[in-house]
């Protein structure tokens, strides 16, 4: 009998990727997998379409730690996503759950502890998020990515993997980039992301400043969902609402990169040695897990880091400044950060796992 696995993870695109990384080894290597993911969440976007992949779509509900009417029927959807989840799993029967964190996963880490199933997570962050903390007494091992992690965890659970890249990212084509977007192989190329969800702020400064930008650089800038301005068409600037396919090639192509510091983001600028400026997403926007991976970056001498609290058009320009300046120093340290084969020490504990 084939063995079969169940991937989940969800809600932005930092909790997919790392499945997506995954996937394509135990598909070749004859595994049956499913994805659970909500009914409408970004990871049913990205993995609904995928030759070989069933899709799952469960009820799921979020915890939020202010006021707002859904908390009262999140817990109902929760528990739904919980039912849900058990009986998939109890029907479908898989070796092995990987969980990648998110809303989406708990149920069905829930799911499979009530089904006697082994359970597997893998935490991006410096510091665990919460669905994986809720997560993480059910499972046998908490695969992590930055070193520091580990001692987040109760012992024995943690085990430090690195980072897992999709293998396209690191595959890209700076020509085919530069004739995609229309620009010259002549001028510098900045590529900026805002995260999966994209960057408010930071897309404001951009357009505020892009005259000055474009005296220097071709600035690639990556809005996020119904963030593009349509209005703004100058040559040597190109804008995405989000890149699935054209990413590898618009990495390769940077010189230089302005970036949320989301955990998968910014380790795949340190595998692509690509000079960075991090505007983490601020404290009051979030847990404050992006200043944390960002000051852990900035600390090993990989990047520039401006806090959003103090990003203004004049402190942007003065970072970037301080970056084109440092750019050489930034990619000597990220060159000697040893390559990691963070990808097949996950399949192997998964594999074994499965048993
Ligand atoms: C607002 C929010 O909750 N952000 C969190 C979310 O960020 P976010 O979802 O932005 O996650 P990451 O930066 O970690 O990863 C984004 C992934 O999406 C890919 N990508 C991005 C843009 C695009 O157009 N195309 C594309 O493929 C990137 O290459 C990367 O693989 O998860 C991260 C990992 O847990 C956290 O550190 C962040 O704090």
């Amino acid at each position: 009998m084939k063995k079969r696995i169940v991937f989940t993870g969800g809600g932005s695109a930092g909790h997919v990727t790392v499945n997506l990384a995954l996937i394509p080894h135990f598909l070749e290597s004859g595994w049956e997998v499913a994805y659970m993911g909500s009914t409408n969440g970004i990871e049913k976007e990205l993995v609904v379409g995928l030759a070989g992949v069933q899709y799952v779509g469960i009820s799921t509900g979020k915890l939020r730690r202010y006021f707002d009417w859904k908390n009262v029927t999140d817990p109902l959807r929760v528990a739904k996503g919980i039912g849900e989840a058990f009986l998939f799993l109890r029907r479908w029967k898989p070796d092995v759950i990987f969980s990648k964190g998110g809303f989406v996963s708990v149920p069905v880490v829930l799911g499979a502890w009530m089904n006697r199933l082994p359970v597997v997570i893998h935490e991006s962050d410096l510091t665990p998020g919460l669905a994986n903390r809720l997560s993480v007494p059910f499972a046998s091992k908490v695969c992590v990515t930055f070193p520091e992690t580990v001692q987040h965890l109760p012992q024995a659970k943690g085990v430090h993997v690195g980072a897992v890249i999709r293998a396209e990212l690191l595959k890209g084509s700076r020509e085919h980039g530069i004739s995609s977007c229309g620009f010259t192989p002549k001028k510098p190329v900045l590529l900026v992301m805002g995260g999966s969800l994209g960057a408010r702020r930071i897309n404001e400064v951009i357009r505020s400043q892009l005259s000055a930008l474009l005296e220097s650089y071709q600035v690639v800038h990556i809005c996020g969902k119904g963030q593009c301005d349509d209005s703004i068409q100058r040559a040597g600037y190109r804008q995405y609402e989000y890149v699935k396919e054209e990413l590898p090639d618009l990495l390769a192509m940077a010189d230089m990169v302005v970036s949320r510091a989301g955990s998968n983001a910014i380790f795949e600028y340190l595998a692509l040695r690509k000079p960075m400026l991090l505007i983490p997403l601020s404290k009051t926007a979030s847990r404050g897990d992006q200043i944390v991976n960002a000051r852990s970056f900035e600390k090993r001498g990989f990047c520039e880091v401006l806090l959003e609290e103090e990003l203004t058009e004049s402190t942007f320009l003065a970072a970037l400044k301080k970056l084109e300046e440092n750019r050489f120093q930034l990619m000597n340290r990220m060159k000697e950060d040893s390559h990691t084969d963070s990808l097949v020490k996950v399949i192997a504990l998964l594999e074994q796992t499965a048993g």
